[in-house]
């Protein structure tokens, strides 16, 4: 077992002290992580008539199944379905709802949702008003979640198709929201072929903004897009990253040695939103117990855990956690420890996430810990 600070117990936490944990989750797809009893609800209302099931437990492994192949084109494609169903300022607002009131009782207390706004366009809303249905959406679900005793706050990214060419365009929108829930930028979709340059002016504008961005990059291609992502586009935090893995040599003598980029992103201390269940999905990783994510912690990146697209991928951060703890026999402190490091990433003001981290994530694993010690009042 892992555990280093001294007041606790070598032993692996529970499920249920997993779920208690504060959590930070800094990537987390909304239109993958819709409820399925709400897909089929909304799909009535608006007559879509593509669903593989209207049963919502054969749906939700309809969706793990298709999201099974290996491949991450394949993967993207089950997203046809949820995308479908959030086309109206309804559908949006229910769905941002759902999404922090489930993260909120899954214990998340701070979350980064991102969506692609171009694609909620087929009804007729425009961009901002399907960013404005999402932010109330997310209000309302902070509300609801405050009201059932659980604290959460989400802040919004808005995604660009990679494949498209309306980067600029949605990062001229975040801009335009930001301070009114947007807190970034991301792009995301097929890795391959579609490389991060190709989205150059979006990124220049936002650094001329002083704005934040991550890049989903290092996931179904390799170190060439992290380099791209990082030395190019000047990328805040990396989508994944877990392709540095292969600038990083594993001696015979157990010694490590990395290369020029992997020493970067540790120097730097780079951001790796990292998403382990996602990656078995898409044929990143094969195991967890061989996901790059428990050599990255030990050499100290700045790894953090999070979930990708809870529906696809059948999980939560509590089960992400579980995955880990299962894998590399983690304790309360390394999961301390991978929660601080989503904090200092957030891309919130820099008083607003040390108060985070001070007042909501360090009481509450000094609450578990002390629980361990005197048990639970
Ligand atoms: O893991 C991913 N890699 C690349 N693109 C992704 C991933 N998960 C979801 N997406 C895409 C599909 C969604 O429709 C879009 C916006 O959330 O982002
Ligand atoms: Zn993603």
């Amino acid at each position: 077992m892992s555990s280093s600070h001294p007041n606790t117990p070598a032993v692996s936490p529970t499920v249920e002290q997993i779920r208690r944990a504060p959590k930070v989750l800094l990537h987390d797809h909304l239109d993958g992580g819709l409820r399925p009893a709400t897909i089929i609800e909304l799909a009535a209302a608006i007559g879509y008539d593509r669903l593989p099931s209207t049963d919502p437990d054969a749906l939700g492994t309809w969706f793990r199944e298709a999201a099974d192949s290996g491949s991450l084109e394949r993967y993207l494609e089950t997203f046809d379905h949820t995308v479908a169903v959030m086309q109206t300022r309804e559908g949006l607002f229910r769905v941002a709802a759902e999404c922090a009131e489930d993260l909120a009782a899954d214990g998340v207390v701070y979350a980064e949702i991102r969506y692609a706004p171009e694609q909620h366009l087929e009804a007729g809303l425009t961009l901002d008003q399907v960013v404005e249905a999402v932010d109330e959406g997310f209000r309302e679900g902070e509300r609801r979640a405050a009201a059932a005793g659980d604290r959460i706050r989400v802040g919004a990214l808005l995604t660009a198709m990679r494949h498209a060419a309306r980067s600029l365009e949605i990062a001229e929108l975040a801009n335009r929201h930001r301070d009114l829930g947007v807190v970034g930028f991301d792009i995301a979709g097929a890795e391959a072929g579609f490389p991060p340059t190709r989205h150059l002016d979006a990124f220049e504008y936002l650094k001329r903004e002083n704005n934040h961005f991550t890049i989903h990059a290092g996931e179904a291609f390799g170190l060439p897009s992290i380099w791209q992502a990082l030395q190019w586009c000047g990328a805040d935090r990396l989508g994944h990253g877990v392709r540095i893995i292969d600038d990083i040599t594993v001696k015979d003598d157990g010694g490590v040695e990395l290369g020029r980029l992997a020493a970067y992103v540790r120097d730097k201390r780079i951001p790796l939103e990292m998403c382990p269940t996602s990656n078995l999905q898409t044929g990143a990783a094969s195991s967890y117990a061989e996901h790059p994510i428990g050599l990255l912690r030990r050499l100290y990146f700045r790894v953090t855990v999070n979930t990708d697209n809870r529906l696809m991928s059948g999980t939560s951060t509590t089960r992400e956690f579980e995955h880990l703890v299962e894998a590399f026999g983690y304790g309360l402190d390394d999961l301390q420890w991978f929660t601080v490091n989503a904090m200092k990433s957030a891309f919130l003001p820099f008083d607003e996430r040390l108060a985070m981290i001070n007042e909501v994530i360090k009481p509450g694993y000094a609450a578990l810990r002390s629980e361990w010690l005197f048990g639970r009042s």
